[in-house]
C-alpha cells in the first residue's frame, strides 16, 4: 500500500465517524504513522509492524474515541491525561484532531515518554505533553477527563490516577469486549465510583468489538453526608 493509499483510507475513516479533518491534520496523522513506524525498533512502541495494520489497529481505532470525546466537551477546552499511553494512543490522535484539548501522555518507560516529546516538536502541537512516570507518583494539576487504551483493568485504571481527577472529572476507558468482569471488580473494589455511560465504538475498516466505558466518582448520598 503507498502512502497516498493509507491517506485516503484514513480521510476516508474520518468521512465515515463524521470527523472533519484539515490536510494539515491529514498529513499530522501520516506523519505520526511514519514516526511509529520510524521508531518502533528503538522505543518497542507496538507489536504491529505493518503501516497498513498499524493504521487501522492504532490511529483510526484511536479516532473512533474523538466523537464521543468531543460530545462530551461540548465545545469547552479540556486537560486530558492519557494513561499507559505507549506510543501515544489514543493521546497523540486527540492532541492532533482537537486542539482546544491539552494532553498528557503518561507512561512508565522514559524512552516511550520521550518519544511523545520528539512528536510533539516535529509536529508542532503545543497541546501534546509527555510525562515519564508511574501514573499513581505523578505530581501534576488534575484533569478533565482521563483516557487509556489497552492499559490496566478497570479498577487499578480508576485507583491509581483518581488522585489525578478534577471535581467534575470523568474517566473514558477504552476497551475490546464489553469487559463484564472487570465491571463486577470494579463495583466491588470501588463502590465509590460508577460506570455511567457504556457506549460501542465502530471502527472503520475493523471488523472487532470495541466498547468505550465512561466512569465517575458517586456523589455523596444525603444520609452519607448529613
Ligand atoms: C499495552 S501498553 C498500551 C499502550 C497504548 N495505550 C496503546 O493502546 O497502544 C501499556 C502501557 O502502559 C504503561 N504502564 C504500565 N503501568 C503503568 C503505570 N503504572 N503508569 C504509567 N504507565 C504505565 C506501559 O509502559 C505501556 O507502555
Amino acid at each position: 500500500m503507498t502512502d497516498l493509499d493509507l491517506r485516503t483510507r484514513l480521510a476516508q475513516a474520518a468521512d465515515t465517524l463524521q470527523l472533519p479533518l484539515s490536510d494539515t491534520q491529514l498529513d499530522q496523522l501520516m506523519a505520526y504513522l511514519a514516526l511509529l513506524g520510524k521508531w518502533n525498533k528503538v522505543y518497542n512502541l507496538t507489536a504491529v509492524r505493518d503501516p497498513a495494520a498499524m493504521l487501522t489497529q492504532h490511529l483510526i481505532d484511536s479516532l473512533s474515541l474523538l466523537p464521543a470525546l468531543q460530545r462530551h466537551a461540548a465545545g469547552k477546552a479540556l486537560r486530558l491525561m492519557d494513561v499507559g499511553s505507549g506510543g501515544g494512543l489514543p493521546g497523540v490522535v486527540i492532541a492532533i484532531v482537537d486542539p482546544t484539548i491539552d494532553v498528557t501522555c503518561v507512561d512508565a518507560v522514559g524512552k516511550k515518554a520521550f518519544f511523545i516529546a520528539q512528536v510533539a516538536a516535529e509536529l508542532g502541537l503545543p497541546n501534546l505533553h509527555g510525562e515519564h512516570a508511574r501514573v499513581e507518583q505523578l505530581k501534576a494539576p488534575p484533569f478533565d477527563v482521563i483516557t487509556s487504551r489497552a492499559f490496566a483493568s478497570l479498577a487499578d485504571f480508576t485507583d491509581w490516577s483518581q488522585m489525578h481527577l478534577k471535581s467534575g472529572g470523568v474517566w473514558a476507558a477504552m476497551k475490546g469486549q464489553h469487559p463484564t468482569e472487570e465491571l463486577a471488580e470494579l463495583q466491588q473494589r470501588a463502590p465509590d465510583r460508577e460506570v455511567f455511560h457504556v457506549e460501542q465504538l465502530a471502527v472503520p475498516g475493523l471488523d472487532a468489538q470495541r466498547c468505550l466505558l465512561w466512569i465517575r466518582p458517586k456523589a455523596p448520598s444525603p444520609a452519607a453526608s448529613a
